[in-house]
């Protein structure tokens, strides 16, 4: 599954095997995603599409029974070993869930306490690194006047989006997006979908998604996969007008799924 030669890959996969106990979620997955792109991943319920995302940050390795094995290399650093440091993974590739999740506290609080957790900074450059998050999730000029208020006194989109400024302040070289919209009405799943493309040259995204027109909107390549196994990968164009295989095409044009 080959990538462009002009797109590094940021994390590349090989061989990957996932295992919920005895039950094998994935299958000797290979994929390349690359650098400051937006990658989709797509394919019927069950598929492994979230099992596969969570993998990049190692968020299996907080439930016993999960186990993977293979190679998932982040520039070049293997982060299946055991003596991967979890917490510096963790700042380099951030995660945001299906269902908004700010902590209950202020808005601003919701953005300080990740960038506590890794870096010491003034009250003046945290009030900066506050505004710049705010300003890159596109929620600033909605909340500015209302940063002392709760963060879950916002609407649903708004949550969201306060936490993809949670996520980004802490300055993370990948983005993890488990279906971000899906509670989320038409017109803040756009909103998302808008910003998604703005923070697509700075960071490298992975956006899990079941809405085929969503993973055709934002993502540059996109990754369709099925029963634990990678189909087919490539540019989002191509997999969508001209797919390589049946399975594909039998799913983008609804004949299962
Ligand atoms: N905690 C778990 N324990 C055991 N099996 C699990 C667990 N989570 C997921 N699975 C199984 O692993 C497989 C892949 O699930 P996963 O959630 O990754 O699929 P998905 O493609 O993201 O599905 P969906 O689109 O419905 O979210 C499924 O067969 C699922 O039943």
């Amino acid at each position: 599954m080959p990538v462009p030669p002009s797109t590094a890959a940021k994390i590349s996969v090989r061989n990957l095997e996932f295992f919920y106990g005895n039950n094998q979620a994935l299958k000797d997955i290979h994929l390349e995603i690359p650098e400051r792109r937006v990658t989709a991943f797509i394919g019927p319920s069950g598929c492994g599409k979230t099992t596969l995302l969570r993998v990049f940050n190692r968020m299996y390795s907080l439930y016993p029974g999960q186990r993977a094995s293979g190679e998932v290399l982040l520039d070049n650093e293997n982060i299946l070993l055991p003596q991967m440091d979890l917490n510096r993974l963790r700042a380099r590739v951030g995660m945001v869930f299906q269902k908004p999740t700010p902590f209950p506290m202020s808005i601003y609080d919701n953005i300080a306490f990740g960038v506590r957790l890794y870096e010491r900074l003034r009250r003046t450059q945290m009030d900066e690194r506050v505004e710049q998050a705010l300003r890159q999730a596109a929620l600033w000029d909605e909340v500015k006047d209302n940063l002392k208020g709760s963060g879950l006194g916002l609407s649903g989109g708004q949550q969201q989006r306060l936490c993809i400024a949670r996520a980004v302040a802490v300055k993370p070289e990948v983005i993890l997006l488990d279906e971000p919209t899906s509670a989320l009405d038409p017109i803040a799943t756009l909103k998302i979908e808008e910003l998604v493309s703005e923070l697509r040259d700075q960071f490298t995204i992975v956006i899990v998604t079941h809405n085929m027109q969503q993973a055709a909107r934002v993502s540059d390549y996109t990754a369709f996969m099925y029963l634990g196994e990678m189909v087919e990968f490539g540019q989002t164009n191509q997999l969508f007008t001209n797919p390589g295989k049946k399975q594909t095409e039998d799913y983008i044009t609804g004949r299962y799924g």
